[in-house]
């Protein structure tokens, strides 16, 4: 099938002025609302802290009490981590995972047929990264090989099948068996279910905890643990007062970045450009949200937000030739790489150079060294060279063959470049040996990546194509394979599904690098998937998206 295409738009007009592309974005919506965040004055700040350091130690004492064999243990466990508190008691959940990971076979007996504390256990010790068979859900078959009718009625049972499930890897049919069986039977439940438990199963269906990222994840599920007559009060007293005191470092650091973004205007200077600082911190708050990890979320959106300028530039406004000095001053990485450059460029540029002379000193001043920033570098250079590459099919008019398009398409997603940095911006926990491994493109990163591409193009396609933009993965699949877009979204949406298995997969051990270097990939990918649900929500960013920025940055609890 022939696939309409655009051609390029930049044209000279009758009397000689370049026409550009525009996108047409909606303006910032968030403007200046984080700038003038003040925090509650000192006093009241380390009341709240001493507050929390006194209900932390009874979590603890409640944590280190439980009995690691008891169901109760595992509860608690999944409850402080779906609150997103459990940051604070890495070591203890590590020892009882541990644990129960050693006497796995022991505590399968004694749970019987309770599938809920099966199911439980299972997905614990997998988020956890420990392989357990899948083959332990054999006994809630019956000889047909079904799963049996009599667990429908169950739904805590179901619920916890399902969120267990989304734990498989390639070849567990009983797993993908278990996932088509819990989704048909909660979805058809639900009219029937009490407010409460529909919320929950609602909620679940939507964004099972696998897919979840902790803090947005942490304000759904504390408003339903509130209504749980079973609740825990001081673990949820914790995790609301955790809540709102990170909460406050997060606007603080926003109001910081606020002054920033206001010194590069972008509506002024840039205005063909999304303006999307508080998009883009949202973003990076979901791959790191722990409070050691302040200076890497604020450099990193600092680096994010002049990627998506970037990524406009070579896909909205610049000509080939203006483009082709960018990639060149890019390449070259120095100032003097300034003067070929037109005005809008050599700001543009000039900007970028600061952000990364800003990361150079600050991790010298934390760490003493800065050669790490390099890897970061060498990954904006691959990605200008593959924008580039983009930009010359576009004007060109060319539809390259979809694996061709994929090679370049997985750098322009920019999550290779953006995994790279957030490691460098790790400091000491990350070696150059996981700089390495990163740098060559691991199956994680790519499967990540091509999670990005994939769904990004299935939303975005349409949009873009009307203004003028590259051919994406849709009409380089139809153009090569035939079909209709629809045929290609089914491809693209096995493939989405297959890549999940994939990142299941490398988080088990014995791992390729360190768990939280493997996290922040996965927090990657689960951004893509809450972002671009749909439609593209970053570009697009009036609806949904605000309502998640609005959960987890701008109301207390
Ligand atoms: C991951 C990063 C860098 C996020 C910053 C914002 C950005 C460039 C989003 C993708 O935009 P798009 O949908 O216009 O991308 P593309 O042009 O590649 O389709």
């Amino acid at each position: 099938m022939q696939v309409s295409f655009q051609s390029p738009i930049v044209t000279i007009s009758k009397n000689h002025e370049l026409t550009r592309r525009s996108a047409n974005y909606h303006p910032s919506i968030w403007g200046d609302h984080f700038l003038a965040y003040d925090p509650d004055v000192k006093e009241n700040f380390s009341q709240e802290e001493r507050k929390l350091e006194e209900l932390k130690e009874e979590v603890r004492k409640m944590l280190i009490a439980t009995p690691d064999k008891s169901k109760r243990k595992l509860d608690l466990i999944d409850t402080i981590q779906r609150l997103g508190v459990s940051y604070h008691f890495e070591n203890e959940i590590e020892a009882s995972l541990q644990f129960m990971y050693s006497t796995y076979h022991e505590l399968c007996d004694e749970d019987g047929n309770d599938l809920d504390t099966v199911a439980l256990r299972f997905r614990l010790l997998r988020q956890q990264g420990h392989y357990v068979s899948s083959d332990v859900f054999n006994k809630f078959k019956n000889p047909e090989g079904n799963f049996k009718e009599s667990l429908i009625i169950n739904v805590g049972g179901m619920l916890s099948l399902y969120e267990a499930a989304n734990y498989l890897v390639h070849g567990e049919d009983i797993l993908e068996e278990a996932l088509k069986f819990t989704v048909t039977h909660l979805e058809s439940m639900l009219p029937h279910l009490s407010n409460f438990l529909g919320t929950k199963v609602n909620q679940a269906l939507k964004h099972p905890i696998q897919k979840t990222l902790t803090r947005l994840g942490a304000r759904q599920f504390m408003s339903l643990y509130q209504q749980d007559q079973s609740h825990n009060v001081i673990l949820l007293n914790f995790a609301k007062l955790d809540f709102n005191i990170l909460q406050k470092q997060h606007k603080k650091e926003l109001s910081s970045l606020t002054k920033w973004w206001r010194s590069i205007d972008c509506p002024k200077k840039l205005p063909f450009a999304r303006d999307r600082l508080v998009e883009c911190y949202f973003w990076i708050m979901c791959v790191y949200f722990e409070p050691r990890y302040s200076l890497a979320r604020t450099i990193l959106t600092k680096v994010i937000s002049m990627l998506s300028i970037l990524d406009d530039i070579y896909d909205v406004y610049g000509t080939l030739d203006e483009l082709v000095l960018l990639t060149d001053a890019i390449q070259g990485w120095h100032i003097s790489g300034l003067d070929q450059l037109p005005p809008y460029m050599r700001y543009y540029y000039q900007a970028l150079l600061d952000v990364y002379v800003e990361m150079e000193d600050k991790l010298t001043k934390e760490e003493g060294i800065s050669n790490k920033v390099n890897y970061s570098k060498a990954e904006l250079t691959k990605l200008a060279k593959a924008y580039f590459q983009e930009a010359k099919w576009f004007h060109n008019g060319h539809v390259p063959r979809f694996e061709e398009y994929m090679k370049v398409a997985l750098v322009t997603g920019a999550y290779m470049m953006l995994a790279t940095t957030s490691l460098v911006l790790m400091g000491e926990s990350v070696s150059t040996k996981t700089l390495d491994w990163i740098t060559n493109e691991p199956l994680i990163v790519r499967t990540a990546s091509m999670i990005c591409r994939l769904t990004d193009d299935m939303v975005g396609h349409e949009f873009e194509q009307e203004r003028g933009h590259v051919a994406s993965a849709v009409e380089c699949y139809m153009t090569e394979y035939g079909g209709s877009k629809e045929e290609a979204y089914d491809e693209f949406q096995k493939r989405v599904k297959n890549a999940w298995k994939d990142i299941n997969k490398e988080r088990l051990h014995p791992t390729s690098a360190p768990m939280p270097v493997l996290d922040r990939v996965l927090n990657l990918a689960r951004v893509i998937n809450l972002l671009y649900k749909d439609k593209d929500g970053y570009t697009h960013s009036t609806t949904r998206v605000k309502e998640f920025i609005t959960l987890v940055l701008v109301d207390p609890i």
